[in-house]
């Protein structure tokens, strides 16, 4: 019998602007239900690779394969949330969360119980008829990875979602984050600068070199659920990546 499609299949993947050669030839696997998380040295080419993979860039050659067809956005179910999350100010959280079900044309019955289980998750229940302008940040933060989930998107895309938070916020979303993939399952591909955060959401860590970017290593992350950030094993992995970025 075949082996299982990979999730997320990149061969080749090569993204030039004029004569800077930014990827090259980046070749790699996610599978399914995998949470990623990829870290290379500042200017790499990170947002690049995730412009390639929603089709902002086309590449210069190669291909990014979702279940074993190229990448289209339009019709795999790929969700994305960026540092700059935005919520629609005109739209309470309740409705922000129902935006993409009702782009992709949900039916109501599923809608109606897929945005009661998100309200409930992130702990916005109580505020569902609130408007952004009503919210702090880390609530801002929760309407985000409620939305993104609300479509029970196939792959996840977050490109630093919390590079510009407080420590204490950052490791409850990311408590939350770790909460909602478990449950779901949903494949992530996680974007950050932060090798510590890589270390305590990874399954898998992909550690990017200086450009022309290619694939350094990728390593696993095999420490339990929920990881403490001061145990040895903790200590010795983050400074494992943190090695492998300094010498890259
Ligand atoms: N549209 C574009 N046109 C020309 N050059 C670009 C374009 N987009 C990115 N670049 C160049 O590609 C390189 C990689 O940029 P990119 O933003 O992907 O890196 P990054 O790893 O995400 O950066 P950071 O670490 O700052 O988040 C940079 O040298 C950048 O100037």
């Amino acid at each position: 019998m075949a082996n299982k499609e990979p999730k997320v299949k990149v061969q080749n993947l090569t993204k030039r602007f004029g004569d800077l050669l930014v990827l090259d030839n980046l070749n790699f696997e996610v599978e399914e239900g995998e949470f990623l998380c990829i870290v290379g040295p500042t200017g790499c080419g990170k947002t690049t690779f995730l412009n390639s993979l929603t089709r902002l860039y086309e590449p210069t050659a190669g291909d990014i394969l979702v279940n074993g067809i190229p990448v289209d956005p339009k019709k795999q179910n790929i969700s994305y949330i960026f540092q700059e999350y935005s919520s629609f100010p005109w739209l309470t959280v309740e409705q922000n969360i129902r935006f993409g079900l009702e782009i992709k044309k949900t039916p109501k019955a599923e809608a109606d119980a897929n945005v009661e289980e998100m309200l409930n998750i992130v702990g916005l229940t109580k505020f569902r008829n609130y408007y952004p302008s009503q919210l702090s940040i880390s609530m801002l933060q929760r309407v985000a990875i409620a939305r993104a989930f609300a479509t029970k998107p196939e792959l996840l895309l977050m490109d630093e979602p919390y590079g510009q938070l407080d420590i204490d916020l950052r490791f409850k979303l990311e408590d939350e984050l770790i909460k909602l993939w478990k449950k779901t399952g949903t494949t992530v591909l996680f974007i950050t600068h932060n090798i510590e955060e890589a270390v305590y959401l990874s399954q898998k860590i992909m550690v990017l070199t200086n450009k022309p970017t290619s694939v350094k290593t990728v390593l696993d992350n095999p420490l339990p659920l929920p990881r403490d950030v001061v145990s040895p094993e903790f200590v010795e992995l983050r400074n494992k990546v943190t090695d492998l970025i300094k010498w890259w």
